[in-house]
């Protein structure tokens, strides 16, 4: 498991390292300075006599690290020059201690610095501490930056993206790699942030899960090769393996059905029924012989039957989809999976007492996963699709409250959120999987692991994970532009087990 920090826990962790470990500042400083350092000297060291470093500092702690930066390389033999950018009367108490020692080394500080004469550059303008957009001189020195040529470092953060939300705030620098500082930032990690990080590395300064005193960040990710599956049952049977009902593809949408059902198998549950439209039986049955076959009019009993439920894939809006919905909703409590146009249909207005009904059984304990992507979250929520791409952490814990349910907010980076505790951020896939019928095999993947036994949050996460690391593998087999659903089914659990 990775955390991943907003500014605010960054900076209380950096608060509790000083005040309560009793780890001066100056250190933290000093080590976050000594591991840019090493990672630039690494890069570096084999063509240090051509390598000249030019370094961008702001006025806070971030411009801060940038000077000690400075004065270490330049101890070390390589050509330093800083621009410093903004009023130096205003600059941290930190920043002017580094600013003394610094005139002790041969590192160029005056204003006529051609940045061209640079093939390194070292972005220190803001790191977590950046509340504002990007204007004036500092947007002038960004630009600069992004238009110099050489290699690009960010310290702690670029300067211009929120640490939360990953956002663009005015303009930021566009780095080839961040050396970020203690904990990895949320906005290194989700988009657009993640483009403009370019490759993360995350320094221990000495500011380590012991500066939580009892506050954890309240997002996490899983790194590759750290999600494990139930351990399987050698002397087991298919019913071992679970039970699994899924409701899916309307009149002329099998396709959605047949990949959330083969995404169920392929992730391991025993039996998969697949209640859907008479008219489509005999492609189900070709597309997916495995798969137990059901109409409509057979739900009520088929509900009975099952240990897990999913309802949504490609069922449509029409009066039927409605009546299925309703069924499912109140003819049973066992665990149930809602994605696609089941969320649509609990978002209009013929859906609202049903909507009403599912909260209550939340509440009441009924365990209740939701997969929206953006555009149903936004219908869901009553909110525009940009203000929940903008705050999907935020967005996804406002649902799984109102619904006492896991919710599994589907984007470029997924999030899934339970009522209480940490949000799970993913970080496996790529764009290959924003292709049709995607979203249908993470329902069948997430049931599947449901079927088996795995409780909710943890099917949700490892579901988006493992789902990830399929669309990954496809991407490798036919490159991300040629990814289609049914290749992330097929790709499933493949090898996941391995360390990446
Ligand atoms: N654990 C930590 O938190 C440590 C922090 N360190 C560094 O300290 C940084 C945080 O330092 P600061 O809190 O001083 O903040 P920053 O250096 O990120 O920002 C400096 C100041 O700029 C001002 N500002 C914000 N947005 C602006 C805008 N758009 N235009 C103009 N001014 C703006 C704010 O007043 C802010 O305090 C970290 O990112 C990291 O690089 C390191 O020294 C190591 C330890
Ligand atoms: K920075």
């Amino acid at each position: 498991m990775k955390y991943l920090v907003t500014a605010q826990e960054m900076k209380q962790y950096d608060k509790n390292t000083i005040e309560y470990l009793g780890i001066p500042g100056p250190v933290l400083m000093e080590r976050a300075a000594l591991a840019a350092e090493d990672f630039l000297k690494e890069r570096f060291d084999a063509v240090k006599e051509r390598t000249k470093v030019l370094i961008f500092a702001g006025m806070g702690n971030n411009g801060g690290d940038g000077l000690a930066l400075a004065r270490l390389l330049a101890a070390d033999g390589y050509a330093v020059a800083v621009k410093c950018v903004g009023d130096m009367q205003r600059a941290t108490k930190q920043w002017k201690s580094q600013w003394q020692t610094l005139q002790h080394f041969p590192v160029k500080t005056d204003s006529n610095i051609a940045v061209d004469e640079y093939n390194v550059i070292v972005d220190a303008l803001f790191g977590v501490g950046l509340s504002r957009p990007v204007e004036g001189n500092y947007a002038d020195a960004v630009k600069e930056m992004n238009k110099a040529e050489g290699f690009k470092l960010a310290l702690d953060v670029p300067s211009g993206i929120c640490s939360d939300t990953g956002r663009v705030l005015g303009c930021a620098f566009l780095a080839d790699v961040t050396v970020t500082f203690g904990f990895c930032k949320r906005g290194l990690v989700l988009y657009p942030g993640a483009e403009y990080a370019g490759e993360v590395r995350t320094a221990n300064v000495g500011i380590g899960q012991e500066s939580f005193l009892g506050q954890e960040p309240e997002m996490y990710t899983y790194e590759k090769g750290s999600v494990q599956l139930l351990k399987r049952n050698a002397a087991g049977n298919k019913g071992t393996f679970g039970k699994a009902l899924l409701v899916a593809g309307s009149n002329g949408m099998a396709g959605a059905a047949i990949l959330a059902a083969k995404a169920a198998y392929r992730t391991g549950a025993g039996m998969v029924k697949v209640i859907t439209a008479e008219e489509n039986r005999q492609i189900i049955q070709q597309g997916i012989p495995e798969a137990l076959y059901g109409s409509c009019r057979q739900l009520t009993e088929s509900l009975d039957w099952a240990d897990v439920i999913a309802i949504g894939p490609g069922i449509g809006r029409e009066e039927q989809a409605l009546q299925c919905l309703k069924t499912v909703v109140e003819r049973s409590r066992k665990p149930l999976v809602l994605d696609a146009d089941a969320l649509n249909l609990l978002a209009e207005e013929n859906g609202r007492m049903l909507a009403e009904e599912l909260r209550a059984q939340g509440a009441e304990g009924r365990v209740i996963l939701l997969t929206p992507h953006v555009g149903e979250l936004s219908r869901l929520l009553k909110r525009t699709t940009s203000e929940c791409k903008d705050d999907l952490p935020a967005c996804a814990k406002i649902l799984a409250k109102r619904f006492h349910a896991v919710a599994v907010a589907k984007d470029a980076r997924t999030v899934v959120c339970k009522e209480q505790g940490a949000c799970y951020l993913n970080t496996t896939g790529n764009s290959g999987m924003a292709t049709a019928g995607s979203g249908d095999v993470l329902t069948g993947v997430i049931l599947g692991l449901l079927a088996q036994g795995m409780d909710a949050p943890e099917a949700a996460t490892c579901g988006v994970y493992l789902h990830g690391m399929a669309g990954d593998l496809a991407a490798g087999l036919h490159t991300e532009y040629g990814v289609m659903a049914g290749d992330i089914a097929e790709c499933l659990i493949k090898n996941q087990n391995k360390k990446a």
